[in-house]
């Protein structure tokens, strides 16, 4: 186990090894004490900013010899080392319902370059690939540190790490090299922003990176700040043949603003089969998705007012639009409004549904973290409470068919 306590730039104190730790200043930590670096490999590169330097932190090995290097703060360091040190002690975490074999491949993509198309029928629900982050970023760099020193803690990042050429032969936009360096181009062209200790990372994941884009896509991902993991879930039945696609723009966005995030945020055009669809296709997806986002603001604001009979004819209406536009595993946390007002309205058997549809969402995810957990405990406590209701009306219902007959 590695304490939390952080000296120097960022190299972690151990309980073998607490003082050790501060100056030294070979690259690479000696194999006679790994412990004092652990679970760094190499010794953090940092460049100095006015409140406290801006580092790199590197394990070159974690997982599967892949390596990990996140550029950051000392003390957002120490947060991230918790998050690690907690990943490698169960190293590799498959949810029950990740494929034991790889039914994709990657192949050329007219329009898009390479991209990931099934090699057999993938099944609804099923989890496709876990992939460990091999770059976290800190979005935001301290004003003082300038543009060139990002970019030299980017290059020892990916160099840094265990196998950097998983890394190097992604696709580049290649923007202008006055612009971006090769390494920075790499991490803007396939990276995902994800939150870890409250903080926003670029993030990429080497394996991930391949999957398109879709304004309709058939996967979506899910990241886990327990694991440093992202994994890519089937949204619906796939065949063999097809694309296999994830949306890189928030769920529910209209198509000018999709395409305006992925112009602008990405750098590319979209050329997805909605995108590229007669103009009344596009119009009316747009239309639903309006809706969708009009709805969401409305049943909460109808449920506030108390008038939970329309609240619940907007929400059962806005879960029909969603489905049509393919985004029912996106928005599956709207589910949690209609089954607290259900229940509030005695509607118990619509009660139950919602219910365990929420709770299908957070176990969907196979691993649900601390927060998750915490939740799935609430919901069965409130699903015991829902189903034990049920069979009290029941027998009432039941007590009170025998009374009819018996006066009847
Ligand atoms: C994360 S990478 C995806 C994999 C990439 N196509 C490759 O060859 O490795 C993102 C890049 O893929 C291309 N891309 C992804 N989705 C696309 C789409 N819907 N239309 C056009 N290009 C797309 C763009 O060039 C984008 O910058």
């Amino acid at each position: 186990t590695v304490q939390q306590s952080i000296c120097g730039h960022g190299i972690p104190k151990t309980p073998v090894d607490a003082d050790a730790t501060v100056c030294i200043d070979s690259e690479i930590s000696p194999p006679s004490s790994p412990s004092a670096w652990a679970p760094w490999t190499h010794i953090p590169h940092c460049v100095e900013a006015e409140e406290e330097p801006w580092c790199v932190y590197t394990n070159a090995g974690f997982p599967r010899g892949h390596g990990i290097s996140i550029i950051t703060t000392p003390d957002q360091a120490s947060d991230a080392l918790n998050i690690l040190t907690h990943a490698m002690d169960k190293p590799f975490f498959a949810p029950e319902k990740l494929y034991s074999t790889t039914p994709y491949e990657i192949r050329e993509i007219p329009g898009k370059g390479k991209g990931v198309v099934a090699t057999q029928k993938i099944e609804k629900g099923r989890a496709l690939l876990v992939d460990y982050a091999t770059v976290l970023a800190a979005a935001e760099y301290p004003a003082d540190v300038m543009h060139e020193e990002v970019r030299e803690l980017m290059d020892a990042a990916v160099d840094r790490l265990g196998e950097p050429e998983r890394v190097k032969t992604l696709s580049r936009l290649g923007r202008d090299s006055e612009e971006a360096s090769e390494v920075e181009d790499l991490l803007l062209t396939n990276s995902f922003v994800v939150g870890v200790g409250g903080k926003d990372y670029m993030g990429l994941f080497a394996d991930v990176a391949r999957f398109n884009h879709d304004c309709k896509p058939n996967a979506f991902i899910h990241f886990s700040e327990t694991t440093l993991a992202m994994t890519i879930w089937v949204a619906r039945d796939i065949k063999a043949g097809e694309e296999i696609t994830i949306s890189y723009a928030a769920a529910g966005m209209v198509s000018k603003e999709r395409q305006k995030t992925l112009e602008e945020v990405w750098g590319f055009k979209c050329q997805c089969t909605l995108c590229s669809a007669p103009k009344d296709v596009l119009e009316a997806s747009d239309e639903r998705r309006q809706k969708i986002r009009k709805f969401q603001a409305k049943v909460p604001e109808l449920a506030q007012k108390g008038e939970f009979h329309s609240a619940l004819e907007a929400a059962e209406e806005m879960f029909e639009l969603i489905e049509t536009e393919g985004l029912t595993e996106q928005m599956g946390d709207m589910y949690e409004i209609p089954a607290r007002i259900y229940y509030h309205v005695g509607n118990l058997e619509k009660a139950l549904e919602y219910t365990l549809k929420v709770k299908h969402e957070i176990n969907g995810y196979g691993f649900p973290g601390k927060y998750g957990e915490q939740k799935l405990k609430i919901l069965d406590g409130v699903l015991k409470r829902i189903k034990s209701e049920l069979e009290k009306k029941k027998n009432l219902i039941f007590k009170d068919e025998e009374e009819k007959n018996k006066t009847g």
